[in-house]
């Protein structure tokens, strides 16, 4: 039997896009997975696709943990529950345009959270083994040993984090540590199931690339057209993602049997440049599609070549990149034309929950924007989504950004199969208000900055439907202001959802007075519960009942569990100290 059966890897950030790759390849391999990861740039959905990708059997040895590096609690509860062989450290933010504009951003969630882990792992782990590995993308150094530099604040982290690396090693010299300094990682999962499929817009070119291809972005940008290269733009060493987990799962075998490794970088590249102008052309044969291209001035940060020297890894590792850009483009294509919205669910506007919603006018107010042009103003209540805007932002035709939104998922701390709503108001309110439609006992639980869509048990509107969860619409008062857009944020799928900014939900938003606003809104409320319960069967007075019934379950199952958690704690602390006075006895 292979020895890494026993072995435990932690994962942190697994869930994206170089974390679920080097998962499947460890699962492959025979390691059990631990994930921590808070979601930031990834969907949980992608770590349903390793486990389909892997199948039940290996997928039984794959753990998923919501949590955030950057809080100490998180990473304790893991290190109190079960021991950890040795730890991929991916969780990291890697966007250089957007590290040059918010620096504070990336100090904080690149350096606090590697810091957290240390500490968390020189506490738990055993002295004699404290293997880590360290996914450090590159900086200008091309060679191991060059002097390294960053141009950017995303690059200086990432030195930081190989100063603090190597400081802590020669402080505790039984650390085994690798720094694994990774070029610009491409391409996807060979079966299309997995890949890349950043949050927003894409900082990075081949996401930015895919999203051309498939008609999410109208045109590239390309940054730069007076380098000094070969075509003036700028050349880097693009490696397919499968050769990067492959990297890994020997550099962990090298963590593994080499106790001299100390603490070691390694390049993991192709050592081969490849110019932005040269990739384009590569998909664009890859795909049969043409990426319309603005050359523009050179970006913040970037420098003009960077590949690698992949000797030293290729000796002490036996490992070499075996792919080249023809099949990173090939799998990167593959991917996006599968999974042109990237590893979530879509919904199809024709499905079940939608028509259904539709056809009993749960959605409304106006069946079509030229409708909701054309009325009066008082006659847009509640629920004044025109249908068409709900339809295409449940089909995922607007995706946006919102950083409070990831905030938020993680203060909830759990998946909820809801969908919530809020909406921007201008220009008085600066600060978009959240409106959780939602059951009131859950979401007076989350506090602020959450409010309900007015006081009292009967504000939300839930809609209960099929296998797909249970989706939320709903439009508000905002006290005769206008409302500059709304934003649907599916708890489902983790993204945003945006409707561009229309003259829209005028459900009391362009009522003159206030008091007029209120009597309009509270009408259209009664009429929208009547209709929410004429569609679900559940009439509001039912569903509070359920609801509080519910949330008291819930509370007292997060209390069990909570002591359950307390006793394992217990338990493995007694276990560790057993373990330690054992190996003390020995010495
Ligand atoms: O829309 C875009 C995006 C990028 N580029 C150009 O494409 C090249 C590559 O840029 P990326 O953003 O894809 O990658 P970087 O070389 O900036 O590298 C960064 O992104 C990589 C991900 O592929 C790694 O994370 C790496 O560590 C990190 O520095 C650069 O010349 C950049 O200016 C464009 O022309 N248009």
């Amino acid at each position: 039997m292979d020895s890494s059966m026993e072995q435990n890897i932690l994962v942190t950030g697994g869930a994206g896009f170089i974390g679920t790759h080097t998962v499947v390849q460890l699962l492959k391999e025979g390691f059990k997975v631990s994930i921590i990861d808070n979601l930031d740039n990834s969907v949980l959905e992608a770590v349903d696709r390793v486990r389909e990708l892997v199948g039940p059997n290996l997928s039984k040895k794959l753990e998923f943990n919501l949590g955030d590096l950057r809080n100490k609690e998180d990473i304790e509860k893991l290190f109190s529950k079960q021991r950890f062989d040795a730890v991929i450290h991916f969780a990291a933010l890697k966007g250089v345009g957007e590290s040059v504009g918010i620096p504070r951003r990336y100090y904080d969630n690149n350096l606090v959270g590697t810091i957290n882990l240390y500490e968390t792992m020189s506490k738990w782990c055993f002295h004699h083994l404290r293997p880590f590995m360290e996914n450090l993308r590159k900086f200008h150094a091309c060679v191991e040993d060059f002097q390294l530099k960053a141009l950017n604040p995303y690059g200086r982290t990432k030195l930081f984090l190989e100063e603090i690396a190597r400081d802590i090693h020669r402080a505790e010299p039984e650390w085994r540590i690798v720094l694994l300094r990774y070029f610009n990682p491409v391409g996807a999962h060979e079966s299309g199931r997995i890949g890349e499929d950043p949050k927003g817009i894409p900082n990075n070119l081949m996401p930015y690339i895919q999203q051309v291809a498939v008609g999410r972005q109208p045109e590239l940008n390309v940054y730069g057209h007076d380098y000094p290269t070969k075509d003036g733009s700028a050349v880097r060493d693009y490696i397919h993602v499968m050769d990067l987990a492959d990297g890994h799962i020997a550099a962990l075998r090298k963590l593994f049997t080499d106790p001299k490794i100390g603490c070691t970088a390694y390049n993991l590249g192709t050592g081969r440049g490849t110019s932005v102008l040269e990739m384009v052309a590569a998909f664009e044969k890859a795909s049969g599609k043409k990426i319309p291209m603005k050359v523009c001035p050179r970006r913040p940060g970037d420098s003009t070549v960077v590949y690698a020297s992949t000797e030293k890894a290729e000796k002490e590792l036996g490992w070499k990149a075996k792919y080249g850009v023809d099949e990173m483009c090939r799998d990167q294509w593959n991917w996006t034309n599968n999974n042109p919205w990237g590893g979530c669910r879509v919904l199809d506007p024709s499905s079940r929950s939608l028509s259904c919603m539709k056809g009993k006018g749960v959605i409304r107010g106006c069946s079509s924007r030229s409708e909701l042009e054309s009325k009066k103003e008082e006659e847009c209540g509640l629920l004044s989504l025109p249908d068409d805007v709900a339809l295409e932002c449940l089909s995922h035709r607007f995706v946006a950004e919102s950083r409070d939104l990831r905030a938020m998922r993680y203060r909830l701390g759990k998946l909820e199969p809801y969908m919530y709503v809020y909406m921007h108001m201008y220009p008085e309110d600066p600060c978009p208000r959240w409106f959780v439609l939602h059951p009131p006992a859950t979401s007076a639980q989350t506090g602020a900055p959450f409010e309900l869509l007015a006081s009292g048990s009967t504000s939300r509107i839930l809609l209960r439907e099929d296998g797909l969860g249970v989706y939320c619409i709903g439009g508000l008062m905002n006290d005769g202001k206008p409302t500059s857009e709304v934003t649907f944020f599916s708890a489902i799928d983790h993204l945003v959802y945006r409707a561009t900014p229309m003259k829209m939900a005028r459900s009391g938003a362009s009522a003159k007075e206030n008091n007029k606003t209120r009597l309009a809104y509270e009408a259209k409320l009664a009429e929208a519960n009547a209709l929410v319960a004429s569609v679900t069967g559940i009439s509001s007075d039912v569903e509070s009942k359920i609801y509080s019934a519910e949330s008291k379950l819930a509370e007292a199952t997060r209390k069990s569990s909570e002591l359950e958690m307390r006793l394992k704690e217990v338990e493995t602390r007694e276990r560790v100290l057993q373990q330690e006075r054992l190996s003390f006895a020995k010495e």
